[in-house]
C-alpha cells in the first residue's frame, strides 16, 4: 500500500475536466471534488490537497488570492479549452502554477502529479548492498511509533525513504503528509503546519485544518527540518511533547495522533552546536535516525536506478524500451553524482528523449559539468574521465580560466531561464535548497544581475522533465 497524492477538482466533472480526474485517479492519485472557488477552498480549508484542477469557467484568480489571504500554499492549475490567453495569464499572475489544456494529456497531468507530489508508486529501487542494508532498518523501525530522523545528500531519496516507512508501518491505511520547510516563509509555514482558526490574522475569514491536523491517524514528513526558525521548533516541540498542537488564533489546543519523520540534508548536530537548532527537539525527532548513502557511495544502485528509470520515461513518453550501452553506463559509473538519485533521474530522462538506435548510447548522456561550486562537488573526489569522450560530454574544458563563483552564477541563472522562473523547480533540478537559490538571487540581483521572474506559462511543458 503506497501513499497516494490528493487531487481536488474545482468544476463539473461530466465534462473534460472529468477526463483530468479520472486520468489522476489511474495514475494512483485520490479524488476530491468540489462545484466551485468557495466550496473548493472550503474544502482546502478542511482535508487540504497536493495539487488543485481549477476549470477557467471559474474564478481561478479569487480562487488562488484568497489562499495567498489564507496563507495555504497548494499549487493550483488552470485548465480550459481554447481559454482566453488573457485569463490565463491573470491566472499566472495572480499565483495559479500553471495551465492545463483541455482535453487532457495523460502525460501532462502525470507529469504534474509527479511535480506536485512526487513520485508515489514504487518502493525504493536498490541494488547496492549499502542501501539494502539501510532498507532492512527501516523496515524494522516502520512498525514502531518512533519518531525517525532521515539524513542524506540532497536527491538521495529521503522523501521516497520515508513514503515506504509509512507503507510498511500501521499507519500505512492513513495518511502520508509531507511539508517542505525550506520552501515557505515563517508566517507561512506555521499555518501550514499548526492550521489557524477564524480570524486568527486579517486574511483568516474561517477556520483551516493544518498539516498536522491532515495528518492524523497517519505520517507527517517534515522536509528539511533544520531550515525552521527557532520560533517554530518551540512551537513543534511542544506539539511533539503534548501530541496536541496550538492554531493559530486558537483557544484550546487540538489532540493530533501523528507520526514525525524528519528529513534533513544538514548536519542537525552542528547546527545543534552553533545553537541554530534547539537541542531538545534534535533528540525528540532523532530517537532514531536512518542515513541514506549518497548515490557515489552506493555503485550497484546507478545501474539499477538508470535502468529503471530508462523504462519508466521511454513508458512515459510512448517511446521504444532502450537498454543502456556499456559506454553510456561507463560514464554514469565514473560521474560523482552530486544531486544525486534526482540528477541521475533527470539526465536518464534526457537521455531517453536524446537517443535513437537500438540503445542508449554515451552520445545521449549529458552530464551537469562539474564547477567545485556546485552543490556537494567540492566535498567528493571528482574521478579522471574515463576517456576523451567523457570530458568533451561533461564540456569541463570550457571553463577551465573562469572563477567558480561566475560559473556557478551562470549555472543557476541558466536553469532558472530554462524553467521559466520556476524556483522549486530550478532548486530541484540543481540539487540546492529553495531557501540557497533564493539567497543566492538576491545576492546576484544586488551585483546588478538580471534575475528571470517567474514567466506566465502558457504551454505547461515546464512542468514534465
Ligand atoms: N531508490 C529510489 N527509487 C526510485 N526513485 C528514487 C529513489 N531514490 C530517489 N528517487 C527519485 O529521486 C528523486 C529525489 O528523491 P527525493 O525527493 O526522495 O530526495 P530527497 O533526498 O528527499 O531530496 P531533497 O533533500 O532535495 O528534499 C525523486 O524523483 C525520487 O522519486
Amino acid at each position: 500500500m503506497t501513499a497516494m497524492a490528493r487531487v481536488l477538482i474545482i468544476g463539473a466533472v461530466e465534462a473534460e475536466l472529468g477526463q483530468a480526474a479520472r486520468i489522476a485517479q489511474a495514475r494512483g492519485a485520490a479524488l476530491a471534488q468540489a462545484d466551485g472557488v468557495s466550496s473548493g477552498l472550503a474544502r482546502l480549508r478542511g482535508e487540504g490537497a497536493d495539487l488543485v484542477l481549477c476549470d477557467l469557467a471559474h474564478d481561478v484568480v479569487w480562487l488562488v488570492e484568497a489562499m495567498a489571504r489564507e496563507r495555504i500554499a497548494c499549487p493550483v492549475i488552470a485548465c480550459g479549452r481554447d481559454p482566453d490567453a488573457e485569463a490565463v495569464v491573470r491566472a499566472i499572475r495572480a499565483g495559479a502554477k500553471d495551465f492545463l489544456p483541455l482535453p487532457p494529456d495523460a502525460d501532462l497531468i502525470a507529469a504534474m502529479l509527479e511535480a506536485a507530489a512526487g513520485e508515489r508508486r514504487e518502493a525504493p529501487v536498490h541494488r547496492d548492498p549499502a542501501m539494502a542494508a539501510v532498507l532492512k532498518r527501516a523496515g524494522q523501525l516502520a512498525r514502531s511509533d518512533a519518531g525517525i530522523l532521515i539524513t542524506g545528500e540532497s536527491g538521495t531519496g529521503k522523501e521516497v525513504l520515508a513514503r515506504h516507512v509509512h507503507a510498511l508501518s500501521r499507519r500505512a491505511k492513513g495518511p502520508f503528509v509531507a511539508l517542505n520547510c525550506a520552501a515557505l516563509p515563517e508566517s507561512l509555514l506555521e499555518s501550514e503546519l499548526f492550521g489557524h482558526e477564524k480570524g486568527a490574522f486579517s486574511g483568516a475569514v474561517a477556520a483551516r485544518k493544518g498539516k498536522f491536523e491532515q495528518a492524523d491517524g497517519g505520517t507527517l514528513l517534515l522536509d528539511e527540518v533544520g531550515e525552521m526558525d527557532p520560533r517554530l521548533q518551540a512551537k513543534l516541540l511542544r506539539a511533539l511533547q503534548e501530541r496536541e498542537i496550538d492554531k493559530l488564533g486558537g483557544t484550546r489546543p487540538v489532540r493530533v495522533d501523528v507520526r514525525i519523520l524528519a528529513a534533513t540534508n544538514r548536519d542537525l548536530m552542528a547546527e545543534v552546536r552553533a545553537n541554530r537548532f534547539r537541542e531538545d527537539l534534535f533528540y525528540r525527532l532523532n530517537v532514531v535516525s536512518l542515513r541514506l548513502p549518497a548515490l557515489r557511495e552506493r555503485p550497484a544502485d546507478i545501474e539499477a536506478l538508470a535502468a529503471h528509470f530508462a523504462a519508466r520515461f521511454a513508458e512515459a513518453n510512448g517511446l521504444p524500451r532502450r537498454a543502456l550501452s556499456g559506454e553510456a553506463l561507463g560514464l554514469l559509473l565514473a560521474h560523482p553524482w552530486p544531486g544525486n538519485v534526482r540528477e541521475l533521474e533527470n539526465t536518464i530522462h534526457r537521455a531517453v528523449l536524446l537517443a535513437q538506435g537500438p540503445a542508449i548510447r554515451a552520445e545521449a548522456i549529458e552530464l551537469t559539468p562539474l564547477t567545485g561550486g556546485h552543490a556537494h562537488a567540492a566535498a567528493v573526489a571528482v574521478p579522471a574521465p574515463a576517456s576523451p569522450a567523457t570530458a568533451e560530454v561533461r564540456g569541463v574544458s570550457g571553463l577551465v580560466g573562469r572563477k567558480v563563483e561566475e560559473v556557478e552564477r551562470d549555472l543557476i541563472l541558466e536553469t532558472l531561464t530554462h524553467c521559466l522562473g520556476n524556483r522549486t523547480r530550478a532548486a530541484e533540478i540543481l540539487g540546492i535548497s529553495i531557501r540557497t537559490l533564493r539567497n543566492k538571487l538576491h545576492e546576484y540581483r544586488a551585483q546588478g544581475a538580471e534575475v528571470p521572474g517567474q514567466t506566465a506559462v502558457l504551454q505547461p511543458y515546464a512542468m514534465a522533465g
